[in-house]
């Protein structure tokens, strides 16, 4: 932060889970409905917090080939894109990793592992299909039941590497587009359908929030992220400060956190860093909407589970990528767009009165 400026930085709040009797019953139905992250110790999380030291990786993958993240700065700028990505033999990624952390700089390139499915277009990762080697290693804990989970990721850090702020959304490989009838929502079409929209639907949508660049129909996920080695510092942000993260997409241009530069972000001020730290066998509860910065203090493996935290009512039972508030989400969106597109016609100081006009109309009926 810049020279007189103070964060507001307030500690996550930490659990002992063996300290209850059935501590996945008092999440559940306490803990769970506070909708502010939490920090779990002792959750039996599985044989993985002994078992996965890099030798026994590489054992288990001799053959393997993984796709990296590969930097030569620790902080990762999705703006600059001062990353590439890069795919590489498990065991010389492992090597590195070792060589890094026992102060060998020949190698200065950081390393961040983010698992994919088998067809990253298509398939999101589910480390029981993908990873069959080392699920026996990890228990999900029964924060949530086996149905709602979206997705399971394997994550591996050089220590040092700084993943940028952002929130989760679910991504599917298959574009979605909704048609309407008369005004009303009727279905979901596959792009693959477009050119047999039949005539009398009024109008096809794009999937539009939350938006996803490349199209790709998202839901938004509940998230516990396992720390299975290493340490992290982690540092969340509400919902609430959505305004002042200079948002770009699901991510924030505010890359350095700690020192940010608040002349070009000045509401980044107002803030609250929510912190705490993972070590081996710790489980961060991650709300869907939180954001969140992770810096690897240490080189680190951890695993998160993606899952959906809208009871069942909410889904679209045709579509199990849907949910029916994110459709109502999704119209607004286009109706939003609509009005853009009006208020772009007007002569420029008209443009700026109205805009201002009905942003803070919205601002009042709806906040
Ligand atoms: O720990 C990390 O590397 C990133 C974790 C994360 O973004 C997540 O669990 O959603
Ligand atoms: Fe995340």
């Amino acid at each position: 932060m810049s020279a007189c400026f103070t964060p507001k930085i307030r500690q996550v709040e930490c659990v002992d889970s063996s300290g209850y009797t059935d501590f996945v019953h008092v999440f559940k139905t306490q803990l769970y409905q506070k909708r502010v992250p939490l920090v779990i110790k002792s959750l039996n999380i599985g044989s993985c917090v002994e078992n996965w030291s890099w030798k026994y990786l590489k054992e288990k993958w001799p053959d393997k080939v993984v796709k990296l993240h590969v930097s030569t700065s620790e902080q990762l700028n999705f703006i600059a894109k001062n990353f590439s990505y890069q795919s590489m033999p498990f065991s010389e990624f492992i090597d590195n990793l070792e060589k890094q952390d026992s102060g060998d700089c020949s190698r200065i390139e950081k390393y961040y592992l983010r698992s994919l499915g088998n067809d990253p277009r298509k398939d999101v990762c589910d480390i029981y299909k993908h990873f069959p080697e080392l699920s026996d290693d990890i228990n999900f804990p029964d924060m949530f039941e086996k149905e709602q989970i979206y997705s399971s990721v394997f994550r591996i850090a050089s220590k040092g590497v700084q993943l940028w702020t952002h929130y989760d959304v679910g991504e599917v490989g298959v574009r979605c587009l909704f048609v309407t009838q008369n005004r009303k929502i009727q279905s979901k079409i596959e792009i693959a359908y477009i050119s047999h929209t039949p005539d009398s639907y009024d109008r096809v949508y794009s999937v539009s929030a939350p938006v996803s660049r490349d199209g790709h129909n998202q839901s938004i996920m509940d998230n516990i992220l396992v720390q299975v080695k290493g340490r992290k510092r982690i540092t969340l942000f509400s919902p609430e400060d959505v305004d002042h993260l200079y948002l770009n997409g699901d991510k924030s241009e505010v890359i350095d956190i700690e020192n940010a530069d608040l002349k070009r972000h000045p509401l980044f001020a107002e803030v609250v860093h929510h912190q705490c730290h993972l070590d081996g066998g710790d489980v961060l509860f991650i709300p869907a909407l939180w954001f969140h910065n992770v810096i690897n203090e240490t080189s680190t493996i951890s695993v998160n589970i993606f899952w959906r935290h809208l009871p069942a009512e909410f889904y679209d039972s045709s579509d199990v990528y849907g949910n029916k508030d994110l459709l109502i989400a999704n119209s607004a969106e286009s109706i939003v767009d609509r009005v853009i597109k009006k208020i772009n016609t007007l002569p420029p100081i008209y443009k700026e009165f109205y805009t201002r006009r009905f942003v803070n109309k919205i601002k009042d009926k709806c906040l």
